[in-house]
């Protein structure tokens, strides 16, 4: 039951404008958000039971008011308050008010009734008092202390009020959202259809998991990589496997790609090089804008329009994959599949280390926190994967020179910021 909610992405979307050579991060960030937008179309009426980590499509407003009616918050003893002149004793009325059997006559005036946690306040009583600060002698209620008008009583329509707007379109559904609209009976919602992004991989040397491999050839760590961070972020993914750094296969898989994806990220051959397919494929066949972020690691980042399907291409290494994918493909594809953007949240903290920054780029460090300061991985190597595997988020330090010491401020951005 799908429809298109939206209207395709502009071929020259990704263009730079003329006399663009290095890119700050901040800058294109903005110029992917402006550009972007929801491709996807509309699943509608699906159950809460299979929403979870699905983008709402439509702005959704509460059928009736949470809590229903007013009620109590504790086990105790229920009469019209306030108390003040304490202490003081009331006759108990015959009867209570339990969770699902509701007191339905009213209690007179100066007299309390038993109450318990979660039942109905009956007519006449607005005031709750724990029985644990009173006693009960003789069918008599001996009270202690002073109480407000109102203690103890959660009043009707105080979280929520009947056609409220409980939940905005764009909100990615969690278990928290879910438990609000069942609270107040919604029991289907309309979300986007899960975004279709597309994993390729490149490169003459790289060989799949399970393959035969010789000395000059690599294992391709950036599929698995890529596929498992796609499906974590709540996307479908395409497996559009691994091509050789030959124009005629690149172009094959792309237009596979296009046909079946809402988005395409590829990794190698994307900077300058004799070999760099990617990048020549999407320049002919394509609308490519190369666009040089002034980031450490992942300078070269390829963006193109490829038969209508936009296309991120990564750089090879492992490391500038995962960086490029997070910082600029997480809150691109949360656009895409009709979310809103991002800014993740980072934590300025002490760093632990030392480190002489040239000006000119930002760098992003793996990163992880032990005993409220950050740390990080020894190397800075993009193609070593145990710095990625050992980190738990990123070190962005911006563009501007930074002379780093231990106890200088950094800002850390744990990956959970990033949808993970
Ligand atoms: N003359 C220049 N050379 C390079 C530049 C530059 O600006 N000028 N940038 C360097 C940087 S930084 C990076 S990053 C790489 C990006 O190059 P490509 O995107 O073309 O990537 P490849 O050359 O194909 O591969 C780079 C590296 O990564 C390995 N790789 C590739 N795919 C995989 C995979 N699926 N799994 C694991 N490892 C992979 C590949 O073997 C290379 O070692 O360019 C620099 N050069
Ligand atoms: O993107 Mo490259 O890996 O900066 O080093």
């Amino acid at each position: 039951m799908n429809d298109n909610a939206t209207k395709p992405l502009r071929n020259d979307c990704f263009a730079l404008p003329p006399g663009v050579n290095w890119t700050p991060v901040d800058e294109a960030l903005e110029r992917l958000r402006s550009r972007l937008h929801a491709v996807v179309g509309i699943e509608r009426a699906v159950p809460l039971a299979q929403v979870n980590d699905r983008i709402l499509a439509h702005d959704v407003y509460a059928p009736r008011a949470h809590p229903p009616s007013s009620n109590s918050a504790v086990d105790g003893y229920a009469f019209a308050g306030p108390l003040t002149d304490v202490p003081c004793a009331m006759p108990l009325i015959d009867g209570r008010s339990a969770a699902g059997e509701p007191y339905t006559g009213r209690v007179p005036e100066g007299h309390a009734i038993r109450i318990l946690t979660g039942a109905v306040i009956p007519d006449g009583t607005d005031t709750v008092v724990l029985e644990e600060d009173c006693e009960v002698i003789d069918h008599e209620l001996h009270l202690h202390g002073t109480l407000k008008a109102g203690a103890n009583r959660r009043k009707a329509g105080e979280d929520i009020q009947a056609q409220d707007r409980i939940l905005t379109a764009g909100t990615r559904l969690t278990p928290t959202q879910i438990s609000v609209l069942a609270s107040v009976g919604v029991d289907s919602v309309d979300v986007f259809s899960r975004l279709r992004v597309g994993v390729l991989s490149t490169g003459d040397e790289v060989k799949p998991v399970g393959a035969t491999v010789t000395d000059w050839q690599i294992y391709d760590a950036n599929r698995p990589m890529l596929s498992a961070l796609v499906t974590q972020l709540g996307y479908e993914l395409v497996d559009l496997g691994h091509v050789l750094d030959r124009a005629d296969e690149v172009k094959d898989a792309l237009e596979r790609g296009a046909e079946q994806c809402d988005l395409i990220l590829t990794s190698g051959g994307v900077s300058a090089g004799d070999e760099d397919h990617v990048s020549k494929t999407l320049k002919a066949h394509g609308d490519i804008s190369n666009w040089r972020i002034a980031i450490k690691p992942g300078r070269p980042l390829a963006l193109a329009m490829f038969n209508g399907t936009p296309v991120v291409g990564l750089p090879g290494n492992p490391v500038a994959a995962w960086v490029c994918t997070l910082r600029f493909g997480a809150p691109a594809m949360a656009l895409l599949a009709g979310g809103e953007w991002f800014e993740p949240q980072s934590y300025v903290m002490p760093a632990n280390f030392s480190k002489n920054k040239k000006p000119g780029r930002s760098e992003m460090l793996r990163a992880r926190v032990r005993d409220g300061q950050v740390e990080v991985f020894g190397s800075e190597g993009s193609g070593r994967v145990t710095g990625l595997a050992w980190s738990e988020g990123l070190v962005e330090l911006d563009e501007s020179a930074q002379q780093i010491e231990p106890g200088t401020p950094v800002r850390f951005i744990p990956y959970g910021s990033f949808g993970l």
